[in-house]
């Protein structure tokens, strides 16, 4: 499978290295031998299916996890040899919230505060700036059982950066939340990139998440298959999408192979195929094709069809969707417990 070019390098000495890094669940290789840089500022994002290895990756970076092979620095220090000074260097919002709704959200600033060690009056400096950088300040002395889900994410990105780190590490940061919630976060993400320039690795699931990063590596089965921005990865698709649905598939894609020289591919009842100019290929479509055509739409690649494009499959499946139903379920029994 090919890797697409990374074209975009930003300039600078890269705040994250990533070299062959790699983990093995007993006999399972989740990570093979990845290898990629992040550099100062960026947003850089980790996009795959469940399964496809970008908790580990991410735990292993927060040296959460020990690697089986291969190396990486962050901020300059060694994953292995100085988690410490990684750990000092980094902040981290993880799937499932970890702050304690039976305290305040000052409270649980304050407690994170004080596991990281900073003098009282820092404290209180940076617990004011953040909670109002994350428009929380007026809540701040009210119950997180309180917060609804978009709250207590915007107070655990506050957390995280209580200690200044330069990078912030976000493992779905939106998952679970509803999409006028996710892009509200977003709006946040973005404002403290530009405010504190700090950079940023998350990975996600979610195709139009993917779409705020910076770059994008693409991940599938413990690899990356892409790494480029979102635009130039797009750019790989070759064209717009065309969808048709005929009374004959079979008969309309021999057809549009004859006369346009690609080869559609069926999905879910409808040929699907890539090529450029395809608004004003329509009626060419429509007068080549003999079946009757039910329908036909075209439209801009989406990072969903790169997806698709390099490993032949939707990132988004039935058991995903299911499992992420599971997760936001058991998430608002373990909130509603406590
Ligand atoms: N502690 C573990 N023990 C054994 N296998 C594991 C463990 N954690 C993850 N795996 C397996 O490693 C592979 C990668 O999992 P990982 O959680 O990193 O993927 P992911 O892309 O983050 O997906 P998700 O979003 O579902 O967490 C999967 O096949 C998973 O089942």
């Amino acid at each position: 499978m090919a890797v697409a070019s990374e074209g975009v390098r930003p300039a600078g000495a890269p705040i994250i290295e990533v070299e062959g890094l790699t983990r093995h669940y007993g006999k399972l290789e989740a990570v093979k031998g990845i290898s990629f840089e992040v550099y100062p500022g960026e947003i850089f994002g980790f996009l795959g299916p469940n399964g496809a290895g970008k908790s580990t990756t991410i735990n292993m970076l927060c040296t959460l996890l020990r690697p089986t092979a291969g190396r990486a620095r962050i901020a300059g220090y060694d994953l292995v040899t100085q988690r410490n000074k990684v750990r000092e260097s980094i902040g981290l919002i993880f799937q499932d919230p970890s702050l304690d709704d039976r305290l305040t959200a000052d409270e649980n600033l304050r407690f994170h505060a004080t596991v990281y060690g900073l003098p009282a009056a820092v404290s209180k400096q940076r617990r004011e700036e953040l909670l109002k950088m994350v428009d929380l300040y007026d809540r701040r002395d009210q119950l997180v059982r309180t917060f609804s889900g978009g709250m207590k994410r915007r107070l655990e990105i506050a957390r995280g950066l209580l200690h200044y780190p330069r990078v912030l590490f976000l493992d779905e940061p939106t998952i679970g939340l509803d999409p006028q919630t996710r892009l509200h976060l977003w709006s946040y993400i973005l404002n403290l990139r530009q405010q504190k320039q700090i950079t940023m690795f998350l990975t996600t699931h979610y195709m139009d998440e993917a779409e705020y990063c910076d770059r994008i590596a693409i991940i599938d089965h413990g690899k990356i298959v892409a790494l480029d921005t979102p635009s130039r990865l797009k750019d790989m698709v070759g064209g717009d999408v065309i969808r048709l649905r005929t009374s004959d598939n079979a008969v309309a894609a021999q057809q549009i192979k004859e006369h346009f020289g690609v080869e559609p591919r069926e999905n879910k009842g409808e040929l699907v195929f890539e090529i450029a100019g395809g608004e004003e290929l329509v009626p060419r479509i429509v007068e080549k094709v003999t079946a009757r055509i039910a329908s036909i739409s075209v439209r801009r690649p989406t990072l969903d069809d790169v997806f698709i494009k390099l490993t032949g499959r939707e990132i988004r499946d039935e058991e995903a969707d299911a499992r992420e139903l599971m997760r936001g379920f058991m998430r608002s029994r373990r909130w509603g417990r406590r």
